[in-house]
């Protein structure tokens, strides 16, 4: 039989949840429901160090066994090495594979230490070449500060500041585009745009960004989630959908136009919607997807059914991408407060979407 590729989590930003979230499922035996190898990115003495701190608090009912590989990165041949670990797994009784990403400074909970912050941008450097490689089946992210990597001076492929993993895949990747989507029981959200201050979005909202949202997200349900004839509701970008031009015509100049197209394409789209009355349960009982023209407008209801208990993709990558669907929860790290139930949804959906897709006639 063939054997199945790691899931490979990075656990973010040390000051923050990351560890304590990996380690949570660890010791509850959770990693072990994907029949797959987990691989790690965390520094070995601040992941052993959070341990200790959790099992002095109680939460941890034993430290949970892992190996450690150290990496060397810098090496020539550091992809090449990988394939050979994927012999390592979970039947050894060890909880996971730690991918060393020594940090330079020691880490203290809570506290954010810029100089930390390289090795934050390395694991997703590693975690984009693994993928790359097809050495994992997918990445699963852990919350990282981005305030702290714009600090440190870390900056996106293209140059320009860091804003999130989403615009750091899909550079790495060479995408000209890929789709941020939320999702959790109640329902999915995909946005036209990601990490925009308000100010910046009118212009974001062009016919080319609409149309490739929409085409992402109708190929990426069908192949992520198996839905063939995926029901899409579109929310406008202005109050009441513009309000037959009166409260905005982006509506009427571009974003109608685009999902017409579509219409007569027949995808089950909807023209623009007023998006306070879109995300009610009667339109949602309806609906597969929603598009949202912004982070803030679709973000907060689907947060607000289900925070804790969502995850975080990314469509239109060459590879698979889950992440949990909160932040470094710096007033948590280390207590044993934090909650482990969004990664083990972002491990679940990553699994299942491995084990659906074929990468290279090789099952993932
Ligand atoms: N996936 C990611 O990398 C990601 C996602 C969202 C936010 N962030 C970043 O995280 C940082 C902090 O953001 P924020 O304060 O707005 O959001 P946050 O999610 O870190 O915290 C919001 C509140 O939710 C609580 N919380 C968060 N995760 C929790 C968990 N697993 N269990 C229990 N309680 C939890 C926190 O204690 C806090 O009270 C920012 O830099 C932001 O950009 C990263
Ligand atoms: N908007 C995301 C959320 O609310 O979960 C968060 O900022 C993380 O984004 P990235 O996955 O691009 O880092």
């Amino acid at each position: 039989m063939q054997k199945k590729l790691p899931l490979l989590i990075t656990t973010g930003e040390p000051a923050g949840i990351g560890m304590d979230i990996v380690l949570l499922l660890a010791d509850t035996g959770k990693l072990q429901d994907f029949a797959r190898p987990i691989w790690v990115t965390a520094d070995h003495t601040a992941l052993q160090k959070r341990a200790d701190m959790l099992l002095a608090a109680g939460v941890l009912r034993s430290c949970p066994r892992w190996q450690t590989v150290d990496l060397d990165i810098a090496a020539d041949n550091f992809l090449e090495q990988m394939p050979q670990q994927t012999h390592m797994n979970t039947h050894d009784g060890h909880a996971f594979i730690l991918l060393n990403t020594p940090c330079a400074q020691s880490v203290i909970c809570g506290q954010i230490n810029t100089r930390n912050s390289a090795m934050v941008a390395q694991q997703l450097e590693i975690a984009h070449q693994l993928a790359t490689y097809k050495a994992i089946a997918a990445i699963i992210t852990g919350p990282l500060q981005k305030s702290a990597l714009i600090d440190a001076d870390i900056r996106l492929p293209d140059g320009t500041m860091f804003s999130g993993h989403t615009e750091f895949f899909m550079q790495q990747s060479g995408c000209d585009k890929v789709v941020m989507m939320l999702a959790n029981q109640a329902m999915k959200v995909a946005l036209v745009t990601t990490h925009l201050a308000l100010k910046d979005i009118p212009a974001a909202i062009t016919a080319n960004n609409v149309r490739q949202t929409v085409q992402i997200v109708i190929d990426d349900m069908q192949e992520k989630f198996g839905l063939m004839q995926p029901r899409i509701l579109v929310c406008g970008l202005n109050p009441h959908a513009g309000e037959g031009g009166h409260l905005g015509v982006e509506e009427m100049e571009i974003i109608n136009p685009v999902l017409r197209e579509f219409i007569a394409a027949e995808i089950n789209i909807s023209e623009a919607m007023p998006a306070d009355t879109l995300f009610t349960p009667r339109h949602l009982a309806n609906c597969d997807a929603v598009i949202a023209m912004y982070h803030d407008q679709g973000l907060p209801v689907l947060k607000s059914h289900g925070f804790g208990d969502t995850v975080n993709l990314t469509l239109g990558l060459p590879y698979i991408r889950t992440s949990v669907d909160h932040g470094t929860a710096l007033d948590l790290a280390g207590s044993g407060g934090a909650s482990a139930t969004s990664l083990y949804q972002a491990l679940n959906m990553a699994n299942e979407m491995a084990d659906r897709s074929i990468v290279s006639g090789t099952i993932v």
